[in-house]
């Protein structure tokens, strides 16, 4: 059991440790340097607490005395020797080996703040509040003027440290003393939510604990405890590779019962996706470069099951089957793509600004190992497709970031956020969109029926698949990509039907989506032999489109089965309609396999 500390601030930090007066052992120092990037870890001991800071604008004297602008311990000395930080300090208080077999840790600006600081538990990570916590912004620019404390120290004069309300006006009311002395009457002032509104997770005054304290299960649970967590990210974001997750879906909730539409509070949050403008707009990469789109995937993945993980009540337990996983990640030569990722995904944690969390390169990796599970068909299960319609995704087309619950191996959940699809009907062009706003997120919920909404979070309206009964004023759609569809067959299928229209060709199940509202009156998918159908490709799509009123079959006419674990099994093809359709539509296929089948082994 260890503490890192590490420094990615651009300028040299002084770590101080004070071990409380009750600390069983010391840590085995009490203060040093740590140049910008390098880190120190030292062995934890049980039962340790205390308080940890990082000193700034540090000097010595030609007296031979040491001394920092801020969070000096007044030792005059490198180390600390026994001595607090002088605040305003950012810190971060631990109590190892606490009650109940925890360890209890929070990050304080209840004595003020000087630089960004995160502390992320690492190893065992168990126990419902288990998390990462800290202030990731900087807030010495954006002080109050009556807090901030500036120095000729600084470059440029600007403040360095910004003090807490009590340091500055020392009343009672601000410091919790006196008959302010407790919870009840020490309220949260306009200065305590200053600091609070920045950094939600961090302790803002001093009776804010129900939201500042985190605990860990003790067990080998490791500290890392970084000054500037975001480093350049922050102030970077849209620059470099370019990549910012704009907009946002609306996920979540998963209260024990599937309880209709409380997952859908506005506002809730990200996944939205607006990587591919980048990416079309840098111009740079070439169509062969998969890495934006996998950048983009592995990023997606990460930032859903965070929400998924961060809404879910703590006891349920989490489970979820998503595409992609961290083994490739993990060899040589992916450290770059890494890097990227974990510099997307924290850039857009911080810009979205509903959490104070920030993945190390290990987190990023355990967290696409969140999405390892098998399914099957008992609990609850998320089923997620992170980027659905990647080459769509890289053409700038329709691609669908989709996520279902199964229940008891049933859908009971689905969401399909679809960022290029036009929010009104798509009518006969092929996908492209026909002007309007563009951003569509479709949602259904079990015996709730199916909605539609912008993506922007426009009042979201029922849907329903449309009413068409006579194929010939059918069309239908299928996959974009020839190399997913039999197109012999499926133009076989439709002529037999008599539809007339050419076929829609979109990618991935924004043609779920669409067809739930009607754009088009058939879905026809007929993979070459062999090829074997993912449950997250078709989980949210169908839900949506069977709460529209339609039906989703395999091509004998049974419902799909996501009961089965990661795959599909099944027979031949998938076919969605309306039920008056339905009929025709299965005598078609069957008719159509029948006649594919004799060509291809005539008697
Ligand atoms: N050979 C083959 N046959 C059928 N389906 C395949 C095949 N290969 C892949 N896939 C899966 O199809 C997902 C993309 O969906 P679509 O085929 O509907 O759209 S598209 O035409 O490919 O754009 C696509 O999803 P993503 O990988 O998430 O993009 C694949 O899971
Ligand atoms: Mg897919």
């Amino acid at each position: 059991k260890t503490f890192t500390v590490t420094n990615n601030c651009g300028y040299t930090v002084w770590p101080g440790i004070l071990s409380a007066g009750n600390s069983p052992a010391a840590l085995d120092s009490t203060g040093f340097a740590l140049a910008p990037g390098e880190s120190r870890t030292m062995p934890a001991p049980h039962g340790w607490s205390g308080r940890l800071w990082g000193r700034t604008f540090c000097s010595t004297d030609p007296a031979g005395r040491f001394a920092c602008a801020t969070g000096d311990c007044g030792s005059g000395r490198l180390d600390c020797a026994g001595n607090a930080a002088k605040p305003p300090a950012t810190l971060a208080e631990f109590t190892l080996d606490g009650s109940g077999g925890m360890d209890f840790y929070d990050v304080s600006l209840v004595d003020g703040y000087n630089l960004p600081m995160l502390v992320t538990p690492r190893g065992g990570v168990t126990g419902e509040n288990c998390a990462p916590t800290g202030c990731m912004v900087d807030l010495n620019g954006k002080c109050p003027a009556e807090l901030s404390v500036a120095s000729p120290a600084a470059a440029g004069g600007g403040g360095v440290a910004c003090k807490s309300a009590c340091e500055a006006f020392g009343s009672a009311q601000y410091c919790c003393s006196g008959e302010y002395g407790n919870p009840n009457t020490c309220r949260p002032s306009a200065y305590s939510q200053f600091f609070k509104n920045a950094c939600p997770r961090a302790y803002s005054y001093a009776y804010d604990d129900a939201t500042s304290t985190f605990t860990c299960a003790s067990g080998d649970t490791s500290y890392d405890i970084t000054f500037c967590p975001s480093t350049a990210s922050v102030k970077s974001v849209g620059s470099d590779h370019g990549m910012v997750y704009a907009g946002g879906a609306q996920l979540v909730s998963s209260s024990p019962r599937v309880a209709a539409k409380t997952w859908l509070p506005p506002g809730v949050i990200v996944v939205g996706v607006a990587v591919q403008k980048d990416i079309l707009q840098s111009g740079v990469q070439s169509k062969a470069d998969q890495s934006p789109v996998t950048v983009a995937d592995y990023g997606s993945q990460i930032l859903v099951s965070l929400v998924l993980k961060m809404e879910a009540p703590a006891s349920s337990s989490f489970s979820m089957v998503a595409e992609e996983d961290s083994e490739e990640l993990r060899k040589e030569g992916a450290e770059e793509i890494l890097e990227n990722i974990t510099e997307l995904v924290n850039e857009t944690i911080v810009d979205d600004g509903t959490y104070s969390i920030y993945f190390s390169k290990e987190g990023i990796l355990s967290a696409i190992d969140d999405g390892k599970s098998e399914g099957g068909p008992s609990g609850r299960h998320w089923v997620l497709d992170p980027i659905d319609g990647t080459k769509g995704f890289l053409r700038g087309d329709q691609y669908a970031i989709a996520l279902a619950l199964l229940d008891e191996g049933k859908v009971v959940l689905g969401v399909l956020a679809c960022p290029n699809l036009s929010l009104g009907s798509i009518g006969n062009l092929n996908g492209g969109s026909s002007g309007d706003q563009v951003g569509a997120l479709f949602s259904a919920t079990i015996g709730c029926g199916a909605e539609v909404e912008s993506l922007q979070g426009s009042p979201a309206q029922k849907i329903s698949v449309c009413s068409i009964d006579n194929p010939v004023e059918a069309s239908f759609f299928e996959s974009y990509e020839g190399a997913h569809s039999l197109r012999d067959l499926t133009g076989s299928i439709a002529e037999k039907l008599g539809v007339q229209a050419p076929p829609v060709r979109i990618d991935s199940q924004a043609k779920y989506g669409a067809l739930a509202r009607g754009d088009g009156a058939i879905y026809l998918r007929f993979p070459h032999k062999g090829y074997r159908e993912k449950i997250w490709d078709h989980a949210a799509g169908s839900i949506v489109v069977t709460e529209a009123g339609g039906l989703v079959t395999d091509a004998s006419g049974n419902d799909l089965d996501f009961s089965k674990g990661r795959f599909l099994d099944l027979d031949t093809g998938i076919i969605a309609t309306n039920k008056q359709l339905m009929p025709s539509l299965l005598k078609a296929v069957q008719d159509a396999i029948k006649e594919q089948n004799q060509a291809a082994s005539p008697l």
